[in-house]
């Protein structure tokens, strides 16, 4: 069988570090009239916190043309700058309740910030909204004095503690630490996608090898898959929950569903012309990371639910919330065989049947701990909030979205779908579905 194996550099995707950039994101632009840009983001927390962020812009952002962006990593760059600065300036109008000082309605972000913003998001393929991406992927360099990044390769990479962020709204360490702990998380499982690829070539072109090479990979996969639920519990030493639910949170809605908190129309880009686009997305979560997706592909994991809502799964919304080039790997991975698919024209093989239940083990515990995660940052808070609206890392979702993720309401304690299962059911829907070839009783 002939297989079309992507390739993994034509969808800038690394063979060490995964959705990561080997060299990591620019720390700074080399051409001097994004300066400003810089000067911003650097001091962006104090800004917002002296609720200067809203003047300085109207007042002293000039508009700076972004066709001189020349590289992806620069393209990349602006998207973090860029993005960060809209989304504070939109939440600065919202908190103080008044039109704009420069006269513009609520939710309307000035040209100077609009324009060079969207155009970098058409460069990359995503909608105009800070995402995952900006959030974690680019969003992250090594603190002063800890040099280049180490040898790739060998499960080296930075730690914690190593690594700052380009952009944040607080400065506080927890936000840091929300924004990080993911890119622990893809650096951990970076290697994962040129293994499992190398397994369903292998496994394609069969031979007396094949089963031990894919078993080998599933092992490697397992061991790797539980390194990177380790990364998760680092959340919890400086991610405060009533800090990430009540001030980080609201940073990263994307506009949709605020209708009833200051934002009627979403987030509306004006143009230097005085023309305006209207944008109601979903914010940045890390249910938008390639990499789960990547692994679910690859293995065989099929996520049937769609919250309630139409017929598009929560998974598949993801993908349009991805960069063009992640999404296009994905789609062009979905038509490869799976290693599930080998692993049952071998039922005889114990072996390899063991290491690829181990390995689905690995991933269902992954999601286990993630949803422990998900209890204590969102559920418990809005628990707290009795009443509240309990809405994901994405934001609020109207009707024509999967429901269960951001439309549950919290009454007295519980958490009740209003339109389909509710946030935690489907993050546990998600684990359930994680199996590998034994069934529940251990039989085959
Ligand atoms: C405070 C930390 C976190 C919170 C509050 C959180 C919250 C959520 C929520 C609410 C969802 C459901 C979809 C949505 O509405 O966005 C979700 C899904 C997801 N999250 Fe997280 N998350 C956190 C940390 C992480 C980390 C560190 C990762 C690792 C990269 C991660 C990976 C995922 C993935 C892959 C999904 C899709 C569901 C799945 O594949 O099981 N999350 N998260």
């Amino acid at each position: 069988m002939t297989l079309r194996v992507p390739n993994m550099d034509a969808y800038g995707i690394s063979p060490h570090l995964g959705f990561l950039s080997d060299n990591g994101p620019l720390t700074s632009f080399t051409k001097t009239q994004y300066t400003p840009w810089d000067e911003l983001i650097a001091n962006l927390p104090h800004l917002i916190s002296s609720h200067s962020l809203r003047r300085t812009v109207n007042d002293t952002l000039p508009y700076i043309d972004p066709s001189a962006l020349a590289s992806e990593l620069e393209h990349q760059r602006a998207y973090v700058v860029l993005g960060f600065l809209i989304h504070a300036y939109v939440r600065a109008q919202t908190e103080t309740g008044d039109d704009d000082a420069a006269g513009l309605p609520r939710g309307t972000i000035p040209p100077q910030l609009a324009e060079p913003f969207l155009h970098v998001c058409d460069e990359l393929g995503m909608p105009p909204v800070l995402l995952y991406a900006g959030l974690c992927l680019w969003n992250w360099k090594p603190g002063a004095d800890q040099g280049v990044l180490p040898a790739t390769g060998d499960h080296q990479f930075f730690e914690l503690e190593q690594l700052e962020c380009v952009g944040s709204f607080t400065g506080d360490l927890g936000e840091t630490d929300f924004n990080l702990v993911p890119v622990l998380v893809e650096a951990e499982g970076g290697p994962l996608v040129r293994l499992l690829l190398d397994a369903v070539v292998a496994g394609a072109a069969g031979g007396d090898g094949a089963s031990k090479s894919v078993q080998r990979a599933l092992e490697i996969c397992a061991e790797t898959i539980e390194r990177m639920r380790k990364h998760l519990a680092k959340l919890y030493s400086t991610l405060d929950a009533d800090f990430f639910y009540h001030r980080l949170r609201p940073f990263l809605s994307g506009g949709k569903g605020m209708e009833d908190k200051g934002l009627p129309r979403g987030f509306v880009f004006r143009s230097r012309d005085g023309s305006e686009r209207e944008v109601k997305c979903i914010g940045g979560s890390a249910a938008q990371s390639s990499l789960f997706q990547f692994l679910d592909l690859v293995l065989g994991v099929v996520h049937e639910s769609t919250g309630g809502g139409d017929s598009e799964t929560l998974f598949q919304t993801m993908r349009s919330y991805m960069p063009r080039k992640h999404r296009d790997f994905l789609e062009a991975v979905e038509r490869l065989p799976t290693i599930r698919s080998f692993v049952q024209q071998h039922p005889e093989d114990e072996a390899l049947c063991r290491a690829f239940d181990d390995c689905l083990g690995q991933l269902r515990q992954w999601r286990g701990s993630h949803i422990a995660v998900v209890s204590k940052y969102i559920v418990r808070p809005a628990r707290r909030h009795a009443g509240e609206t309990v809405r994901g890392t994405t934001g609020a979702r109207d009707g024509s979205e999967p429901a269960g993720f951001g439309t549950d309401q919290v009454e007295a304690g519980d958490l009740t779908g209003t339109g389909g299962s509710a946030l935690i059911p489907f993050l546990k829907k998600t684990r359930d579905e994680t199996v590998g070839l034994m069934k529940r009783d251990g039989t085959p």
